[in-house]
């Protein structure tokens, strides 16, 4: 399939060379196009003999924080230190040589992998599992489709409770590309018995303990070819992290009651609402196993430090409920009331608050403000009409205190607001400017004006 891909350079580079790296690259079946606007969203390769602000500057416009992938190709003369420069502006990757048509396989491979990512993260497969529009998820998913899909590599998933822990658990599972791959086995470590932990793991022969009746397979041999999940690793005793962590090494093991050593692989995948690194620290949990089932760690964000996906989350509740008709709206009152309220439990909660809901719902038009029962609903003070909240509060409070004047706090207020409503239009400048409540022509004059006071 045909990538499209954008191509900038800085004036300084040679456009015939640009031209003739195109040239090679359509060979490969990459399509370039020179840069616009309406190819933003597209990834793209920036040329540059030098680290200029001008480049920079091109890289943050065009990356939209890190959502766009964009290898720069720079000349062999540029300082060591700057390709860190490019990378902090929004670089995916940074290719230093003094010849650029000499690298183009290498451009070709990372511009392929990343298609590859982009199109699992937007397929039903992963868009249909877990639901959401942050930067944050979709950081997020594209991680898990590094991991799960390109490697066999083990993956720890940290989060508050309520988060999608166990869902992104079942992604990986799913993304596995082995054709033949094993099952998903869960195992919640809140729920092992002590004295039943080592059947549990490793499996037991018939007659090794009162009870045994019959043999029978542990986890360990079930999640052969396939994946283990242990979910709430932080709450496996110590005994057990060091018989877990012979098997990670050696992947092998003996039933209990039995002597011979059986052959295991799976992916591991592990879960906990706890800070495992403290307890590491604490001696509650072994610093080896620690560094084995953390290879690839995936922090998914409590809901409230990722608002953007309370909609399209509400949404997708309303739609599972509905599953032969059209869900019935949410009425203004009630998206704001959703936007507000807390959410300690996090999408479960949310889950349950439009379950609740559904229960008050009349079955005609949108669902209103009665349907929220009693006890959701917010008491209404004068603070519930300021769509300040407390963090924005305390991040005022945080720059005062660090002597930061109300001039930098009103650029960075405005950045903030241009920035978040250029995102959520998908670049379309008209839209945001629409969001913002100024014309096209100011919003480009603030952006303008943003970049050389940059
Ligand atoms: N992004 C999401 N899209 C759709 N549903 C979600 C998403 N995140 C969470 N959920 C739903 O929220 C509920 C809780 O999710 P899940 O069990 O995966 O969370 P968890 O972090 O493993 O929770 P716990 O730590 O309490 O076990 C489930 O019903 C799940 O389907």
């Amino acid at each position: 399939m045909a990538i499209n891909v954008w191509v900038r350079w800085v004036s300084d580079y040679q456009k015939q060379a640009v031209h003739e790296i195109a040239e090679l690259l359509a060979q490969q079946d990459i399509v370039v196009q020179d840069y616009d606007e309406h190819l933003a969203r597209n990834p793209g390769v920036i040329f540059s003999s030098e680290v200029t602000p001008q480049i920079c500057e091109q890289l943050r416009e065009s990356s939209h924080n890190g959502q766009t992938q964009i290898l720069v190709c720079c000349d062999t003369a540029i300082p060591g230190d700057a390709v860190w420069q490019l990378l902090g502006a929004g670089a995916s990757d940074v290719l230093v040589c003094s010849e650029c048509s000499t690298i183009i396989h290498e451009i070709t491979s990372r511009l392929r992998r990343w298609a590859a990512v982009d199109s699992l993260v937007s397929s039903p497969t992963v868009q249909n599992i877990l639901i959401g529009e942050s930067q944050a998820l979709k950081a997020i998913l594209r991680q898990i489709v590094e991991v799960a899909h390109f490697t066999d590599a083990s993956v720890l998933v940290l989060g508050e409770s309520g988060t999608g822990k166990e869902l992104l658990a079942n992604l990986t599972h799913t993304l596995d590309p082995r054709p033949d791959k094993g099952d998903l086995v869960i195992l919640d470590c809140t729920t092992i018995v002590p004295e039943l932990s080592g059947s549990e793991f490793f499996g037991h022969e018939r007659g090794a303990f009162t009870g045994a009746a019959t043999s029978r397979d542990g986890v360990f041999a079930l999640a052969n070819g396939g994946t283990l999940f242990l979910d709430e690793v932080g709450e496996l005793p110590l005994t057990l992290q060091t018989q877990l962590l012979r098997v990670i090494q050696e992947h092998t093991f003996k039933r209990v009651g039995g002597n011979a050593w059986q052959r295991t692989s799976f992916r591991l995948v592990c879960a906990t609402n706890r800070d495992l690194w403290a307890q590491v620290q604490q001696g509650e949990f072994r610093a080896d196993l620690y560094y084995r089932i953390a290879s690839n760690i995936c922090h998914l964000p409590p809901l409230r430090e990722r608002p953007e996906d309370i909609f399209p989350l509400a949404n997708y509740f309303l739609k599972e409920s509905y599953s032969d008709q059209n869900p019935p709206a949410l009425d203004t009152p009630v998206q704001e009331y959703l936007l507000r309220r807390e959410y300690p439990g996090n999408v479960r909660d949310l889950k349950q608050v439009i379950a609740r809901m559904l229960c008050r719902y009349a079955g005609e038009g949108a669902i209103t403000v009665g349907c929220i029962p009693p006890d959701d609903r917010p008491i209404w003070t004068e603070n519930w009409k300021e769509w300040r909240d407390t963090g924005f509060e305390r991040a005022i409070r945080v720059a005062l205190n660090r002597g930061i004047g109300l001039k930098v706090i009103s650029r960075h207020t405005e950045e903030t607001a241009i920035r978040i409503a250029v995102d959520e239009a998908s670049g379309n400048l008209q839209r945001a400017a629409q969001r913002l409540g100024v014309t096209d022509r100011a919003l480009q004059m603030r952006r303008a004006a943003q970049r050389q006071e940059v």
